[in-house]
């Protein structure tokens, strides 16, 4: 497919979630040539990296990029938010859109930091953005156009699939989206180590484990109920429901549940509003 437009975006910050979502969309064969420039706090060497992998354009001063981009990715920590919000503020065009990927930092919040009327999403993906395959949650402000919402669906392909929902919602999934990545990746180890302790190779162990989570993903995406694949793997008077009888006994359901509450929990009172309430 030919490239139609070239847009420009600015990402605020050059760290892990950064490269994910530039990796997803560079190499996304989309409507839109993405001219990406990068911003850090210190140009360390995580922006160096970014620059040499993607080919992005690495700028000193945010402020000046800024005027000149169609899209700018809050892409810092949450409590950076403020500060950068407060410079973006006398800088901003109205045709100009704003995404943060920050957790518990709010659509309401960021519409409240910038002058009304401002275009504001607020995106919360995941590290397989990298590989086109993250779970993207994204909240759109009331004031977004056609024409950055055009330019938004295409972030979002790039990065994988997408759920746009409410503000309320992007809080209430983030830990199951955003952060249980690495609740899955926890899993993932314990079972590679538990096979290690078997004699297998590392290598061999990292391919059972990640082909089986593959396949059980991909069983669950054909809209079948967890319970009832997991029903098919248990063999009546069988060996899994020795297995299950332990992970029941020890609460295994109500850790994840206590887990996805902390998470969330910590989320929201990391966003600047929590801050200032405090
Ligand atoms: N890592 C993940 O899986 C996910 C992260 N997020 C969100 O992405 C944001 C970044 O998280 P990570 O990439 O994991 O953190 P990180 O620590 O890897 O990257 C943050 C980057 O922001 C830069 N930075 C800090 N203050 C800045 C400022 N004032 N101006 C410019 N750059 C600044 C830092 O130098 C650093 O390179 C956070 O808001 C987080 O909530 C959201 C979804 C998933
Ligand atoms: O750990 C964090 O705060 C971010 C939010 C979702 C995933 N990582």
């Amino acid at each position: 497919m030919n490239k139609l437009t070239k847009v420009r975006v600015l990402f605020i910050g050059a760290g892990r979630m950064a490269r994910a979502m530039v990796s997803g969309m560079v190499r996304q064969q989309g409507t839109i040539d993405w001219e990406v420039h990068v911003a850090n706090r210190s140009n360390s060497d995580r922006l160096a990296e970014l620059v040499r992998a993607f080919d992005v354009k690495a700028v000193r001063d945010w402020r000046t990029s800024a005027q000149q981009a169609d899209v700018i990715v809050l892409a810092m920590p949450p409590d950076e938010h403020h500060k950068v919000l407060a410079g973006l503020w006398s800088i901003i065009r109205p045709e100009q859109l704003v995404a943060s990927v920050a957790a518990g930092i709010g659509l309401s919040g960021l519409e409240a930091a910038l002058p009304q009327g401002a275009q504001c999403a607020w995106m919360m993906p995941n590290t397989a953005a990298g590989i086109g395959e993250s779970m993207t949650l994204c909240a759109i402000g009331d004031f977004v156009t056609e024409r950055n919402r055009h330019r938004l669906d295409e972030i979002l392909g790039g990065l994988g699939r997408s759920f746009i929902c409410t503000e309320q919602q992007v809080h209430d999934l983030t830990a199951i989206t955003g952060s249980a990545p690495a609740f899955a990746f926890q899993f993932a180890k314990a079972l590679e180590d538990s096979a290690t302790q078997f004699g297998v190779d590392p290598h061999d162990a990292r391919n059972l484990v990640g082909q089986m989570m593959l396949g059980a993903a991909k069983l669950m995406l054909t809209g079948q109920e967890p319970l009832a694949l997991a029903a098919e793997v248990t063999t009546p008077g069988g060996a899994t429901a020795a297995g299950l009888a332990v992970l029941e006994q020890t609460h295994f359901a109500k850790h994840l549940q206590a887990a996805v509450d902390a998470t969330n929990s910590r989320a929201r009172a990391l966003s600047p509003k929590s801050a200032e309430n405090a």
